[in-house]
């Protein structure tokens, strides 16, 4: 615990994804530093506005946009928010008198921590991703410390200094045992179970495939599935299962939902798991030492999940299956192979363990503590 009332401003905004760590650190650094002021920056447009206020944090908007990555008119209108960015930015932190900037990513994170630099006042960032975003990629080098998620982003990036931390995951994942989150279900003892969803807004064709897995498997109690569809696919999955000959009622070992709010005894009761690679789910599976299949989301920012997704193909602790490969048959065939062979099963999620990094948001705190200790 410190005595010294700090001064720390958190941004990073656009979308959950960047906004979740950055609430996470803010948390963290109100326990850690008591009587602290935690401003957060945001964009004027991004989901910050809705989540900041809610979690109590004081926010500021500031302008910025990010830039089209070819070259075109509206360039020019987001260096024009983005040099107005930089000003407000800069004229904030002095009047905060910030002793230290963390961002995490999102378009406005570039202004703020630019202008804390600019202003000689230290900035550390976090990136979630293997394959960082293009505002860390050009924040790094002027970063005090760059802390990661994945190994693979130090190359990709110019930073002075790197930190391993991994990205901070909600307390009651980790605590959550195996016989609460089978008990919660209802899941037979002994049953394997597979839990399947695609990020937090679900995947259609992931949806498509368990369908047929689903096919295969009903009325095996000791294969049991727990599917979460993302709200907008839910009645077109439950739709298909019906039209498959599927009685959620009857086979008893096929749960479908559209939204899993206990992801804790999700992931605390099954034995494998289908996802997509996003860095939040993928920070949850291997704190939990899961073994897992991943389906990256094609579409994501410069193929970002396909890069987090070999991270762990790469020491063995998940099996990719490229979205545009998926089918039915494929996925089905992949989760009967790996569940026939409950020594490699055993292999993937002790590899799985060995990449999670459940003391995430310590060793974040821990840098910031270090860096803001340094100064007078
Ligand atoms: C589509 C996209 O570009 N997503 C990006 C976004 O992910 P996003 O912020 O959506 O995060 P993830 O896909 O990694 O994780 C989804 C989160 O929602 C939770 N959840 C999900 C479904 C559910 O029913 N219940 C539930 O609680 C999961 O436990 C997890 O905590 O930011 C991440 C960090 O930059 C990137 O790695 C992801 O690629």
């Amino acid at each position: 615990m410190h005595r010294k009332k700090r001064v720390f401003v958190v941004t990073g905004g656009g979308t959950g994804g960047h906004i979740y760590p950055a609430l996470a650190i803010a948390r963290g650094l109100q326990e850690r530093f008591p009587g602290s002021t935690i401003h957060y920056v945001g964009g004027k447009r991004g989901l910050e506005n809705t989540i900041v206020p809610r979690e109590g944090f004081p926010l500021t908007t500031v302008h910025c946009r990010g830039l089209e990555r070819s070259l075109r008119l509206c360039n020019l209108a987001a260096i024009g928010d983005t040099v107005r960015g930089l000003g407000q930015s800069y004229r904030l932190l002095r009047r905060l008198g910030a002793d230290v900037v963390i961002g995490t990513g999102g378009f406005v994170a570039f202004p703020v921590v630019m202008a804390a630099t600019l202003a000689g006042i230290p900035a550390l960032i976090h990136e979630q991703n293997a394959f960082p975003g293009m505002t860390n990629r050009l924040l790094a080098p002027r970063a005090a410390a760059v802390m990661l998620t994945f190994p693979e982003a130090e190359k990709r990036l110019k930073a002075k200094k790197t930190v391993l931390t991994g990205l901070p995951i909600r307390p009651e994942i980790l605590s959550a045992t195996r016989e609460e989150g089978r008990r919660y279900f209802g899941l037979p003892e002994g049953s394997q179970v597979l839990l399947a969803l695609g990020g937090s807004r679900g995947a259609k064709r992931l949806n498509e495939a368990m369908v047929y897995l689903a096919r295969r498997w009903a009325g095996e109690p000791r294969r049991q599935v727990i599917h979460v569809t993302g709200e907008v696919n839910y009645e077109e999955t439950v739709a298909q299962l019906k039209a498959a000959g599927i009685s959620l009622d009857k086979c008893g070992n096929i749960k479908v939902m559209p939204y899993l709010d206990r992801m804790d005894y999700g992931l605390a009761a099954c034995d494998l798991c289908i996802g997509r690679a996003g860095a939040a789910f993928i920070s949850e599976v291997t704190a939990r030492g899961l073994p897992s299949i991943l389906v990256p989301y094609p579409h994501a920012a410069e193929n970002h999940q396909e890069a987090n997704a070999r991270s762990l193909e790469a020491i063995g602790a998940a099996q990719v299956i490229m979205d545009r490969e998926l089918d039915g048959q494929r996925l089905h065939d992949a989760v009967q192979e790996l569940l026939e062979q409950p020594d490699r099963i055993a292999k993937m999620a002790n590899a799985a363990k060995g990449a999670g990094r459940p003391e995430a948001l310590t060793m974040i705190l821990d840098e910031i503590s270090r860096v803001v200790m340094s100064r007078k």
